[in-house]
């Protein structure tokens, strides 16, 4: 498995100084920037685009961004986010009309290719293309909102996830979002995740460092395929 990465979703940051805030869980020891992209059609919520994508770059941000958009149609707007800085763009395979398609758009814009999987859409579609995926995103609630309850059947998810990734040669990633924090974190790594989003559990917090901290002590103490123990 590889090393955890911890994503903090900017859905919860404060919007007014989002440079600021990204600056410091990159300073407390956050790898990765979760970009949450809201449409008000493929969910009930509207966020942001490329140009807040584009305005974190010009600010100075080198780690990567990992863009999971929430929209429906997907193709149009991948070209945009790979101009604006994106690393990694995720999407749900029902809002794709070819996910095949799709995913080759994004590589040919030099991203990195994420599926993302709502907790009840089954991974089936995922085998015909994990040679053409690098991370696979479970969704652990309904998306469209941070401050949400962890679904506890993702924990099954992950495990069905991560055997389907473990069974390929190539590094693919394994990532959940939604209602994610210290008190589960151990749980998820233990189910296979080696990528966690957390958006409130993290900014909800006056100190950074001492929440990542506690996410990757409580995360190193899970042992891999022994959830609770
Ligand atoms: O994509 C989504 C919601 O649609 C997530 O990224 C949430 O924004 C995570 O927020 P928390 O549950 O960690 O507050």
């Amino acid at each position: 498995m590889q090393d955890l990465v911890i994503a903090p979703s900017i859905l919860a940051a404060d919007f007014a100084r989002l440079g600021d805030e990204v600056d410091q869980v990159l300073a407390a020891g956050a790898d990765w920037v979760h970009f949450d992209v809201m449409d008000n059609h493929y969910v009930p919520n509207l966020s942001f685009g490329p140009v807040i994508c584009q305005a974190l770059r010009r600010h100075g941000v080198t780690a990567p961004i990992d863009v999971h958009l929430m929209i429906r149609p997907v193709d149009r707007i991948i070209p945009d986010f790979a101009a604006a800085g994106a690393s990694l763009i995720s999407f749900h395979p029902e809002a794709s009309d070819h996910v095949d398609r799709t995913l080759q758009l994004i590589q040919e814009q030099g991203c990195q290719t994420g599926l993302v999987f709502n907790p009840a859409t089954p991974l089936d579609c995922l085998r015909y293309v994990l040679d053409k995926v690098d991370l696979v995103l479970l969704m652990s609630v309904n998306p469209g909102f941070g401050g949400q309850t962890f679904i506890p059947g993702t924990l099954a998810k992950l495990e069905e996830a991560r055997a389907l990734i473990d069974a390929h040669p190539r590094d693919i990633r394994l990532e959940v979002d939604g209602g994610v924090g210290p008190g589960n974190i151990a749980d998820i790594v233990a189910a296979g995740a080696d990528t966690v989003v957390a958006g409130s559990a993290i900014f909800g917090q006056p100190d950074y460092v001492a929440v990542i901290e506690q996410m990757r002590s409580r995360a190193a103490s899970a042992t891999p395929g022994r959830r609770g123990a």
